[in-house]
């Protein structure tokens, strides 16, 4: 046994880390932490190498600063996970419904005075931040069963003067609110979008794409001040100027309420837009194109309908199960595959050398989206000529490619992913060489990452941006011994109970929280 001194010189080095590891995260130097401290650089330093006595005080000051609690009294502290690697994994598990469509789905609720139904709804943190600033507006919102089935019903006017504001700012998905709620009120604040911390995300195109309705929005300190003249209306047809999923939404949305036909460019046929057509289409709303690049949306002034709509699975959390598989080197089946969303993901894991069988489609509940269950199996994969690169649908998913990181870092030889959607994602995936990845940053957005990987157990605060976070997490099963990975809220934003899921499988995760 370690001596207390031992033991508490183990801890400080711990803790040391940590703090590290956050201010990087925040992008910060060890001066920029010092003075939000009132404190030396020399005294952040010594802290980071374990070199410094810390009072509770301290460390309760280091974590309001760094926004990343180090250590939390009481059960509604931070969640954190203790994986104990080298499994391999067998049987069968179901995805979920997607986020993506149960946030676009919780905003266009909006457009609708009847009750609306949603079935089988990911239950997941920002789903719930969603349904706070909802009932916080007066909107009812309730589970009404174990299958996640959950009831929408809005008040006759809505209290936006009471959005419970810090919800919102947990969120991406509020900038949702801005197509629905122009046809609500004539001014309306919003706070600003909060989310993964992926470098700046535009709001530009979404104020473009809403400007020919009639939406005038204006940044003020800490919300958007939204102001509607009823006298335009678009003339022609909306192009958007990028093929960006929530922009869509948000442009069908809007054009859904209208009195009008609204033809619109440049969409996005990604999965949620299309999930969000179909639910539009409950609503009595004519859209034409769906799943192209060009929709024409007949809008419908006032809608009050009693509609019940079941979203479709999600391919993202479709591609993180077949990750799991390929990381541990184990045979599991996943279920409920939205294969359109996942054949160009497939097609490349073929070229790698993956060993897989694809079932025979059959409908989702939405009764339009096609899913498959696909066994795969342990494989020897060698990298891809040719970079791993994303698009807008159809083309490798934006959310799916950090997948491939850890992907090569499983395969023989060198892999290179280029990351050009977001300006600091691929930066988490150098999160990986903490677990003995070799993981090379070349520029802002490339990666090289050199495999195979001979993976060590380690502890890691959770990359501040959901996909790498889980990324690391599935690169903790495949590390023999015990990891730590701390602050997984980042991932309970985008799947729901994923550990206990995966421990169905095989695995061996524990949920904890500090003290
Ligand atoms: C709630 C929701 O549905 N979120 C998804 C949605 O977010 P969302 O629609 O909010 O994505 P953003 O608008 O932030 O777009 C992501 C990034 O891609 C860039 N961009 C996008 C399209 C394009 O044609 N050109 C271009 O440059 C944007 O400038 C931005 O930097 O789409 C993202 C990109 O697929 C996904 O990561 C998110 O999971
Ligand atoms: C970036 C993502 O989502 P959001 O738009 O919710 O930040 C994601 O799902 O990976």
């Amino acid at each position: 046994m370690p001596d207390s001194s031992e033991q508490l010189s183990a801890y400080l080095r711990q803790i040391g880390r940590l703090v590290r590891d956050s201010r990087k995260h925040r992008g910060w130097t060890q001066a920029q932490l010092a003075e939000a401290l009132g404190s030396s650089q020399s005294a952040v330093h010594r802290i980071e190498q374990g070199n410094q006595n810390l009072s509770l005080e301290m460390l309760t000051r280091i974590g309001a600063a760094l926004d990343s609690e180090i250590v939390t009294l009481g059960r509604s502290g931070p969640m954190h996970l203790r994986v104990e690697g080298g499994r391999s994994l067998s049987g069968s598990i179901t995805v979920k419904t997607s986020k993506n469509a149960g946030v676009a789905l919780l905003c266009a609720a909006l457009l609708n005075s009847g009750k609306t139904t949603l079935r089988k709804v990911a239950r997941i943190e920002e789903v719930s931040r969603l349904l706070e600033v909802l009932a916080s507006i007066g909107v009812r919102t309730r589970w009404l069963n174990e299958d996640n089935d959950l009831e929408i019903i809005p008040p006759a006017k809505l209290d936006l003067a009471g959005m419970d504001v810090a919800a919102a700012r947990r969120t991406r998905s509020i900038i949702m609110f801005l197509g629905p709620l122009m046809h609500h009120e004539d001014e309306f604040e919003l706070p600003y979008a909060g989310g993964c911390a992926l470098g700046t995300r535009t709001v530009e195109p979404h104020m473009t794409a809403l400007r020919p309705f009639g939406l005038e929005v204006k940044a003020a300190s800490g919300s958007y001040r939204a102001r509607v003249d009823r006298s335009r209306r678009p003339t022609r047809a909306i192009v958007l100027t990028e093929r960006g999923d929530t922009v869509t939404e948000n442009a069908l949305m809007a054009a859904a309420g209208h009195d009008g036909v609204t033809v619109i460019r440049n969409a996005s046929p990604n999965y949620m837009v299309q999930d969000l057509c179909f639910f539009l289409t409950e609503l009595g709303v004519r859209i034409e194109g769906i799943g192209t690049t060009t929709l024409t949306v007949h809008g419908l002034p006032r809608i009050h309908r009693d509609v019940d709509y079941a979203p479709s699975e999600d391919p993202i959390e479709a591609m993180s199960l077949v990750t799991a598989a390929i990381v541990t080197g184990s045979e599991i089946t996943v279920c409920r595959v939205p294969i359109e969303f996942m054949e160009i993901e497939l097609a490349i894991l073929e070229e790698m050398g993956l060993d897989y069988d694809r079932g025979e489609e059959y409908p989702a509940a939405n009764g339009r989206t096609r899913l498959v269950d696909l066994v795969v199996r342990p494989s020897s994969l060698r990298a891809p000529n040719d970079k791993i690169h994303p698009m807008p649908f159809p083309g490798l998913n934006i959310d799916n490619l950090p997948f491939f990181a850890l992907i090569g870092a499983t395969a023989q030889g060198t892999t290179l992913i280029h990351d050009w959607v977001y300006e600091n994602r691929a930066l988490y995936f150098t999160e990986l060489t903490k677990l003995g990845g070799r993981v090379s940053l070349l520029d802002a957005h490339r990666v090289n990452v050199e495999g195979p990987t001979r993976w060590s157990a380690a502890e890691v605060i959770c990359p501040p941006a959901l996909r790498p976070a889980v990324v690391v997490l599935l690169a903790m099963l495949a590390a023999k011994g015990t990891s730590v990975l701390r602050n997984v809220y980042v991932i309970n934003r985008g799947y729901e109970q994923l550990a206990s899921r995966l421990n169905q499988l095989g695995a061996r995760i524990e949920i904890f929280r500090d003290l």
